[in-house]
């Protein structure tokens, strides 16, 4: 059953009285990457969350064409600061495998897989706390990609990652989406946003002020806030 279209209306996230997110609108089909961006503290997070169904709506509503169960067995999340547990490399990997009843050797064996694509094949054993930045967010996406999920929300992944970290991540993000996979994921990163985004949401203040095909927006966004916010100007 189809997952897409994703629709919100008038969805709202509130906290201690304060709205992080809304009232947004919105309509997302099933294919491409999307890319929200937008200043510090604008919503991203929330906004992602949000459409994962981490964060629950306070006012309006959010609809999957499938059931939300079954939308929520099909969708994974990559947090800007990945938590690792305190197991090995490949039982990291593997531990969404085995959440879902995957024998322990099969699960091994496909998270060993993973982790030779993520340069981590040498280190099946090492304690995944022991690894560097970069390793972890890549571990940290390889053990959202081993369910092989429909969609994947994915906030700054590249935070803080050198050059080479983050190419290696745009490269797994970029077959992922070749292969199907539908990518909403947030960026500080105009050059990134610019690489991988089918279409771009741009958020500020908690609410959608562009959304538009990646060419358009690069193009010239719609909005005085969205020329602002390219031009690098403060926007709030
Ligand atoms: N649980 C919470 N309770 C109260 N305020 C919160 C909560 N979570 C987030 N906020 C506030 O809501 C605003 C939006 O936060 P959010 O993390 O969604 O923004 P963001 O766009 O992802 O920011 P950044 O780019 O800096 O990561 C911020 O001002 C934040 O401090």
């Amino acid at each position: 059953m189809q997952m897409f279209p994703l629709t919100v209306d008038q969805g709202v996230v509130r906290r201690r009285g304060k709205v992080l997110v809304g009232p947004v609108d919105l309509t997302l089909e099933g294919v491409g990457a999307t890319i929200v961006v937008g200043p510090n503290g604008a919503g991203k997070t929330s906004f992602l969350k949000m459409l994962h169904g981490v964060v629950r709506l306070n006012g309006g509503s959010l609809t999957w064409a499938c059931p939300r169960a079954e939308a929520e067995k099909r969708q994974a999340f990559v947090f800007q600061t990945p938590v690792m547990m305190r197991r090995s490399v490949v039982e990291n990997i593997a531990y969404p495998l085995r959440l879902i009843g995957v024998p322990r050797k099969e699960a091994r064996a496909r998270a060993a897989d993973w982790a030779r694509r993520i340069d981590l094949g040498d280190a099946l054993e090492r304690p995944a706390v022991l690894l560097s930045g970069g390793e972890r967010q890549k571990l940290a996406l390889a053990r959202a990609l081993i369910r092989d999920p429909e969609v994947l929300f994915l906030d700054e992944p590249c935070a803080s990652l050198d050059g080479r970290a983050t190419r290696e991540i745009e490269e797994i993000l970029t077959e992922a989406a070749q292969s199907g996979t539908r990518l909403i994921m947030s960026t500080h990163n105009m050059g990134q946003a610019q690489r991988l985004a089918d279409e771009v949401i741009l958020i500020i203040g908690g609410r959608i002020h562009e959304f538009a095909p990646a060419e358009a927006f690069f193009a010239g966004p719609q909005t005085p806030q969205g020329q602002a916010f390219l031009r690098g100007d403060i926007v709030e």
